[in-house]
Protein backbone atom coordinates (compact mmCIF):
# COMPACT_ATOMS: atom_id res chain seq x y z
CA UNK A 1 0.00 0.00 0.00
CA UNK A 2 0.89 3.49 -1.04
CA UNK A 3 2.15 5.47 1.98
CA UNK A 4 -0.06 8.50 3.19
CA UNK A 5 2.37 11.92 2.53
CA UNK A 6 5.05 13.22 4.85
CA UNK A 7 3.80 16.11 6.78
CA UNK A 8 6.44 18.94 7.08
CA UNK A 9 6.06 20.71 10.19
CA UNK A 10 7.81 24.26 10.41
CA UNK A 11 8.13 25.33 14.24
CA UNK A 12 9.21 29.00 14.22
CA UNK A 13 9.94 31.73 16.92
CA UNK A 14 11.99 34.19 18.41
CA UNK A 15 15.23 33.98 19.38
CA UNK A 16 15.48 31.68 22.45
CA UNK A 17 11.65 31.08 22.39
CA UNK A 18 12.14 27.49 23.19
CA UNK A 19 12.25 25.93 19.30
CA UNK A 20 15.14 23.35 20.48
CA UNK A 21 13.27 22.60 23.91
CA UNK A 22 10.34 21.42 22.04
CA UNK A 23 11.62 19.99 19.62
CA UNK A 24 14.46 17.59 21.90
CA UNK A 25 10.78 17.08 23.96
CA UNK A 26 8.92 15.55 20.87
CA UNK A 27 12.21 13.37 20.03
CA UNK A 28 12.02 12.09 23.43
CA UNK A 29 8.26 11.52 23.38
CA UNK A 30 7.14 10.47 19.43
CA UNK A 31 5.30 7.37 20.28
CA UNK A 32 7.11 5.79 17.46
CA UNK A 33 6.46 8.05 14.96
CA UNK A 34 9.90 8.21 13.28
CA UNK A 35 10.50 11.99 12.87
CA UNK A 36 13.35 13.73 10.59
CA UNK A 37 14.61 17.21 11.09
CA UNK A 38 15.91 20.20 9.12
CA UNK A 39 17.83 22.55 11.79
CA UNK A 40 18.58 25.78 11.00
CA UNK A 41 20.73 28.05 12.98
CA UNK A 42 21.54 31.71 12.29
CA UNK A 43 25.32 31.57 13.28
CA UNK A 44 28.43 29.31 11.65
CA UNK A 45 28.40 26.69 14.29
CA UNK A 46 25.24 24.98 14.13
CA UNK A 47 24.78 24.71 18.66
CA UNK A 48 21.42 23.60 17.82
CA UNK A 49 22.12 20.64 15.98
CA UNK A 50 24.45 20.01 18.20
CA UNK A 51 21.56 20.01 20.90
CA UNK A 52 19.22 17.64 19.27
CA UNK A 53 21.86 15.10 17.59
CA UNK A 54 21.62 11.92 18.76
CA UNK A 55 17.88 11.99 19.66
CA UNK A 56 16.46 12.06 15.95
CA UNK A 57 15.58 9.61 13.41
CA UNK A 58 17.39 11.47 10.55
CA UNK A 59 18.43 15.11 10.37
CA UNK A 60 19.75 18.34 8.09
CA UNK A 61 21.24 20.65 9.47
CA UNK A 62 21.76 24.49 8.07
CA UNK A 63 24.10 26.83 9.37
CA UNK A 64 25.54 30.18 8.52
CA UNK A 65 22.22 32.53 7.71
CA UNK A 66 18.73 32.24 7.85
CA UNK A 67 17.00 29.23 6.22
CA UNK A 68 13.98 31.33 4.65
CA UNK A 69 16.24 33.59 2.62
CA UNK A 70 19.53 32.03 2.35
CA UNK A 71 17.83 28.87 0.77
CA UNK A 72 15.20 28.67 -2.16
CA UNK A 73 13.17 26.69 -3.43
CA UNK A 74 15.14 23.81 -4.70
CA UNK A 75 17.52 24.26 -1.78
CA UNK A 76 15.05 23.13 0.54
CA UNK A 77 13.74 20.34 -1.95
CA UNK A 78 16.88 18.86 -1.94
CA UNK A 79 16.58 18.48 1.92
CA UNK A 80 13.21 17.49 2.12
CA UNK A 81 14.07 14.86 -0.63
CA UNK A 82 17.07 13.69 1.45
CA UNK A 83 14.31 13.21 4.92
CA UNK A 84 11.45 12.07 2.49
CA UNK A 85 13.35 9.43 0.23
CA UNK A 86 10.75 6.30 0.92
CA UNK A 87 14.33 4.09 1.93
CA UNK A 88 14.37 6.82 5.02
CA UNK A 89 10.78 5.29 6.44
CA UNK A 90 10.39 8.84 7.81
CA UNK A 91 6.65 9.54 9.43
CA UNK A 92 6.90 13.68 10.10
CA UNK A 93 9.31 16.34 9.09
CA UNK A 94 9.63 19.08 11.25
CA UNK A 95 11.77 22.43 10.29
CA UNK A 96 13.36 24.35 13.20
CA UNK A 97 13.62 27.64 11.58
CA UNK A 98 16.20 30.27 12.95
CA UNK A 99 15.13 32.82 15.81
CA UNK A 100 14.80 35.26 13.28
CA UNK A 101 13.45 33.47 10.16
CA UNK A 102 10.37 34.90 8.43
CA UNK A 103 7.70 32.19 8.86
CA UNK A 104 6.15 33.29 5.82
CA UNK A 105 8.71 32.70 3.74
CA UNK A 106 9.40 28.97 5.62
CA UNK A 107 5.99 28.21 4.68
CA UNK A 108 6.69 29.85 0.92
CA UNK A 109 9.71 27.05 0.80
CA UNK A 110 7.47 23.88 2.00
CA UNK A 111 4.30 24.76 -0.22
CA UNK A 112 6.22 25.57 -3.23
CA UNK A 113 8.25 22.05 -2.88
CA UNK A 114 7.84 19.91 -6.02
CA UNK A 115 8.54 16.55 -3.47
CA UNK A 116 5.21 14.64 -4.51
CA UNK A 117 5.75 13.13 -0.94
CA UNK A 118 5.59 15.96 1.04
CA UNK A 119 2.93 18.46 2.44
CA UNK A 120 3.22 21.37 4.93
CA UNK A 121 1.66 20.27 7.82
CA UNK A 122 1.37 23.56 9.61
CA UNK A 123 3.33 26.18 11.43
CA UNK A 124 3.93 26.14 14.86
CA UNK A 125 5.14 29.60 16.59
CA UNK A 126 6.53 29.26 19.65
CA UNK A 127 6.39 31.96 22.31
CA UNK A 128 8.69 32.95 24.95
CA UNK A 129 5.88 34.67 27.63
CA UNK A 130 8.20 36.28 29.63
CA UNK A 131 9.70 37.90 26.91
CA UNK A 132 7.07 38.55 24.25
CA UNK A 133 5.90 42.06 25.37
CA UNK A 134 9.40 43.19 25.70
CA UNK A 135 10.11 41.84 22.27
CA UNK A 136 7.29 43.23 20.39
CA UNK A 137 7.50 46.68 20.91
CA UNK A 138 10.86 46.13 19.44
CA UNK A 139 9.57 44.20 17.05
CA UNK A 140 6.08 44.24 16.09
CA UNK A 141 6.19 41.87 13.12
CA UNK A 142 5.74 39.29 15.78
CA UNK A 143 2.17 39.87 15.75
CA UNK A 144 2.55 38.24 12.09
CA UNK A 145 4.12 35.10 13.19
CA UNK A 146 1.76 34.68 15.71
CA UNK A 147 -1.06 34.92 12.72
CA UNK A 148 0.19 32.62 10.34
CA UNK A 149 0.64 29.88 13.25
CA UNK A 150 -1.66 27.15 13.13
CA UNK A 151 -0.26 26.34 16.90
CA UNK A 152 0.47 28.77 19.31
CA UNK A 153 2.88 27.20 21.80
CA UNK A 154 2.96 29.96 24.46
CA UNK A 155 6.17 28.81 26.77
CA UNK A 156 8.05 29.63 29.67
CA UNK A 157 4.90 30.50 31.79
CA UNK A 158 6.61 28.90 34.57
CA UNK A 159 8.69 32.34 34.35
CA UNK A 160 5.60 34.24 34.37
CA UNK A 161 2.95 34.53 36.81
CA UNK A 162 -0.54 33.24 36.14
CA UNK A 163 -1.59 37.13 35.53
CA UNK A 164 1.35 37.15 32.91
CA UNK A 165 0.30 34.29 31.31
CA UNK A 166 -3.03 35.70 30.68
CA UNK A 167 -2.15 38.84 28.91
CA UNK A 168 -0.07 37.62 27.36
CA UNK A 169 -2.85 35.19 26.03
CA UNK A 170 -5.07 37.39 25.74
CA UNK A 171 -2.71 39.42 22.98
CA UNK A 172 -1.76 36.35 21.13
CA UNK A 173 -5.53 35.83 20.45
CA UNK A 174 -5.57 39.42 19.22
CA UNK A 175 -3.03 38.49 16.32
CA UNK A 176 -4.81 35.29 15.81
CA UNK A 177 -8.02 33.74 16.25
CA UNK A 178 -8.25 30.39 15.14
CA UNK A 179 -4.99 28.64 16.26
CA UNK A 180 -4.98 26.72 19.25
CA UNK A 181 -2.92 28.49 22.27
CA UNK A 182 -1.21 26.05 24.48
CA UNK A 183 0.19 27.22 27.45
CA UNK A 184 3.73 25.39 28.56
CA UNK A 185 7.00 25.02 30.41
CA UNK A 186 10.30 23.42 28.91
CA UNK A 187 8.28 22.93 25.38
CA UNK A 188 6.18 20.00 26.82
CA UNK A 189 3.49 19.80 24.35
CA UNK A 190 1.78 16.81 23.70
CA UNK A 191 3.47 15.56 20.44
CA UNK A 192 -0.43 13.97 18.77
CA UNK A 193 -0.77 18.59 18.66
CA UNK A 194 1.78 18.02 15.85
CA UNK A 195 2.15 14.66 14.42
CA UNK A 196 -0.33 12.58 13.98
CA UNK A 197 1.08 10.51 11.25
CA UNK A 198 -2.40 9.08 10.27
CA UNK A 199 -3.74 12.58 10.25
CA UNK A 200 -5.96 14.02 6.78
CA UNK A 201 -3.90 16.43 4.87
CA UNK A 202 -5.41 20.00 5.61
CA UNK A 203 -8.38 20.82 3.80
CA UNK A 204 -8.66 23.77 1.28
CA UNK A 205 -8.92 26.47 3.06
CA UNK A 206 -7.93 25.77 6.94
CA UNK A 207 -4.72 26.66 6.05
CA UNK A 208 -2.74 29.68 4.28
CA UNK A 209 -2.31 28.39 0.44
CA UNK A 210 1.05 29.83 -1.86
CA UNK A 211 -1.28 31.63 -3.67
CA UNK A 212 -2.18 33.73 -0.47
CA UNK A 213 1.00 33.95 0.67
CA UNK A 214 2.19 35.29 -2.48
CA UNK A 215 -0.50 37.68 -3.01
CA UNK A 216 1.29 39.29 0.46
CA UNK A 217 2.20 42.91 0.11
CA UNK A 218 5.07 41.91 1.88
CA UNK A 219 7.96 41.38 -1.06
CA UNK A 220 10.18 38.65 0.42
CA UNK A 221 13.75 39.84 -0.44
CA UNK A 222 13.48 43.55 0.55
CA UNK A 223 15.14 42.24 3.71
CA UNK A 224 15.59 45.74 5.22
CA UNK A 225 12.68 48.13 4.52
CA UNK A 226 10.01 47.95 6.60
CA UNK A 227 7.07 48.09 3.79
CA UNK A 228 4.88 49.91 6.04
CA UNK A 229 3.16 46.96 7.19
CA UNK A 230 5.43 46.56 9.72
CA UNK A 231 7.22 43.84 8.06
CA UNK A 232 10.71 44.20 8.46
CA UNK A 233 12.28 40.77 8.33
CA UNK A 234 14.53 40.00 11.71
CA UNK A 235 17.39 38.80 10.10
CA UNK A 236 18.10 41.55 7.67
CA UNK A 237 18.93 43.54 11.98
CA UNK A 238 20.46 40.43 13.51
CA UNK A 239 23.98 39.55 13.40
CA UNK A 240 25.36 36.20 14.94
CA UNK A 241 29.17 36.41 16.25
CA UNK A 242 30.82 33.28 16.76
CA UNK A 243 33.79 32.39 19.11
CA UNK A 244 35.30 29.74 19.74
CA UNK A 245 38.48 28.81 21.57
CA UNK A 246 41.00 25.07 22.47
CA UNK A 247 42.08 27.44 25.49
CA UNK A 248 39.87 26.77 28.39
CA UNK A 249 38.19 29.96 29.51
CA UNK A 250 37.98 31.51 33.13
CA UNK A 251 34.35 30.85 34.91
CA UNK A 252 34.61 33.81 36.42
CA UNK A 253 35.29 36.10 33.91
CA UNK A 254 32.82 34.13 31.53
CA UNK A 255 29.92 35.09 34.10
CA UNK A 256 30.81 38.79 34.46
CA UNK A 257 30.96 38.64 30.98
CA UNK A 258 26.95 37.11 30.42
CA UNK A 259 26.14 39.07 33.30
CA UNK A 260 27.14 42.44 31.80
CA UNK A 261 26.72 41.51 27.82
CA UNK A 262 28.28 44.21 25.20
CA UNK A 263 24.87 46.43 24.10
CA UNK A 264 22.47 44.27 21.45
CA UNK A 265 23.22 41.03 23.00
CA UNK A 266 20.11 38.96 23.28
CA UNK A 267 21.21 35.83 22.72
CA UNK A 268 24.61 33.29 23.79
CA UNK A 269 24.59 29.26 23.33
CA UNK A 270 26.94 27.16 23.25
CA UNK A 271 29.26 24.97 25.14
CA UNK A 272 32.45 26.05 27.03
CA UNK A 273 35.41 24.52 28.41
CA UNK A 274 36.89 25.70 31.88
CA UNK A 275 39.92 25.90 33.17
CA UNK A 276 39.54 24.91 37.00
CA UNK A 277 41.09 22.06 38.95
CA UNK A 278 39.02 19.51 39.70
CA UNK A 279 36.43 20.68 37.60
CA UNK A 280 36.02 17.97 34.29
CA UNK A 281 32.87 18.80 33.13
CA UNK A 282 31.46 20.23 29.81
CA UNK A 283 29.35 23.34 30.15
CA UNK A 284 26.23 23.82 27.93
CA UNK A 285 25.44 27.46 28.15
CA UNK A 286 22.34 29.69 27.22
CA UNK A 287 21.28 33.03 27.58
CA UNK A 288 18.07 34.76 26.24
CA UNK A 289 17.39 38.24 27.17
CA UNK A 290 18.24 38.47 31.19
CA UNK A 291 18.01 34.66 31.95
CA UNK A 292 21.23 33.25 32.34
CA UNK A 293 21.55 29.12 32.49
CA UNK A 294 24.33 26.29 32.48
CA UNK A 295 23.60 22.60 32.09
CA UNK A 296 26.74 20.20 33.14
CA UNK A 297 27.57 17.47 31.59
CA UNK A 298 30.48 14.71 30.73
CA UNK A 299 32.55 15.22 27.83
CA UNK A 300 32.11 11.84 25.41
CA UNK A 301 35.46 9.71 25.49
CA UNK A 302 37.90 11.15 22.70
CA UNK A 303 35.97 14.35 22.42
CA UNK A 304 38.16 17.77 21.97
CA UNK A 305 37.63 20.09 24.74
CA UNK A 306 37.03 23.40 23.63
CA UNK A 307 34.72 26.74 23.71
CA UNK A 308 32.14 27.04 21.19
CA UNK A 309 29.66 30.19 21.17
CA UNK A 310 27.02 31.79 19.08
CA UNK A 311 26.27 35.21 20.10
CA UNK A 312 23.37 36.60 18.21
CA UNK A 313 21.72 40.29 18.50
CA UNK A 314 21.26 43.37 16.88
CA UNK A 315 23.30 46.45 16.66
CA UNK A 316 26.01 44.73 18.38
CA UNK A 317 29.50 46.23 18.73
CA UNK A 318 32.01 43.40 17.58
CA UNK A 319 34.63 44.49 18.91
CA UNK A 320 33.64 44.95 22.22
CA UNK A 321 32.06 41.25 22.00
CA UNK A 322 35.58 39.99 20.72
CA UNK A 323 37.48 41.70 23.61
CA UNK A 324 35.31 40.54 26.07
CA UNK A 325 35.76 37.25 25.27
CA UNK A 326 38.90 37.47 24.82
CA UNK A 327 39.14 38.39 28.90
CA UNK A 328 37.21 35.30 29.41
CA UNK A 329 40.27 32.64 28.07
CA UNK A 330 42.00 31.96 30.78
CA UNK A 331 45.81 32.44 31.38
CA UNK A 332 47.96 29.71 32.96
CA UNK A 333 48.77 31.21 35.84
CA UNK A 334 45.66 32.95 36.35
CA UNK A 335 43.28 32.89 39.46
CA UNK A 336 41.07 30.47 38.14
CA UNK A 337 43.71 27.60 37.63
CA UNK A 338 44.42 28.09 41.33
CA UNK A 339 40.76 28.72 43.07
CA UNK A 340 38.33 26.13 42.72
CA UNK A 341 35.83 28.84 43.81
CA UNK A 342 35.77 30.42 41.01
CA UNK A 343 33.00 27.71 39.04
CA UNK A 344 30.70 29.49 42.01
CA UNK A 345 29.16 32.03 40.01
CA UNK A 346 28.49 29.25 37.27
CA UNK A 347 26.75 27.02 40.49
CA UNK A 348 24.61 30.36 40.85
CA UNK A 349 22.77 29.43 37.42
CA UNK A 350 23.47 25.84 36.74
CA UNK A 351 20.61 23.62 36.59
CA UNK A 352 20.39 19.96 37.42
CA UNK A 353 19.09 18.06 34.57
N1 LIG B 1 12.42 28.43 32.51
C1 LIG B 1 12.23 27.95 31.28
N2 LIG B 1 13.27 27.88 30.43
C2 LIG B 1 13.04 27.37 29.20
C3 LIG B 1 11.77 26.94 28.79
N3 LIG B 1 11.85 26.51 27.52
C4 LIG B 1 13.13 26.66 27.14
N4 LIG B 1 13.85 27.19 28.16
C5 LIG B 1 15.28 27.56 28.14
O1 LIG B 1 15.43 28.68 27.28
C6 LIG B 1 16.69 28.62 26.64
C7 LIG B 1 16.50 28.69 25.12
O2 LIG B 1 15.78 27.55 24.71
P1 LIG B 1 15.94 26.96 23.23
O3 LIG B 1 15.03 25.79 23.12
O4 LIG B 1 17.38 26.75 22.91
O5 LIG B 1 15.39 28.18 22.37
P2 LIG B 1 15.38 28.33 20.79
O6 LIG B 1 14.10 28.96 20.43
O7 LIG B 1 15.69 27.02 20.13
O8 LIG B 1 16.61 29.32 20.58
P3 LIG B 1 17.20 29.87 19.18
O9 LIG B 1 17.33 28.68 18.27
O10 LIG B 1 18.53 30.45 19.55
O11 LIG B 1 16.26 30.90 18.68
C8 LIG B 1 17.34 27.32 27.09
O12 LIG B 1 18.17 27.60 28.19
C9 LIG B 1 16.15 26.49 27.54
O13 LIG B 1 16.51 25.51 28.50
C10 LIG B 1 10.68 27.03 29.73
O14 LIG B 1 9.52 26.72 29.45
N5 LIG B 1 10.98 27.55 30.94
Amino acid sequence: MARTRIPVVVVAGFLGSGKTTLLNHLLRNNRGVRVGVIVNDFGAINIDSMLVAGQVDSMVSLSNGCLCCAVDVSDMDEMLDRLAHPSSEIDVIVVEASGVAEPRNMIRLVLGSENPRVFFGGLVTVVDADQFGETLTRHPELAQHVGLADLVVLNKVDQVGDQVGEDVRVLLREFNDRAPIVSTSHGRVDPELLFDPGRAEPAPGEQLTLDQLLADPCDDHDHGADRGHGHRHLHSEYEAIEFESDRPLDPRELVAFLEQRPVGVFRVKGFVHFAVPGQSRKFEVQAVGPHIRFTGSRWEPGETRRTQLVLIGAGVDREAVAAGLERCVATEDGEAAADPNSMLGVHRYTVAV
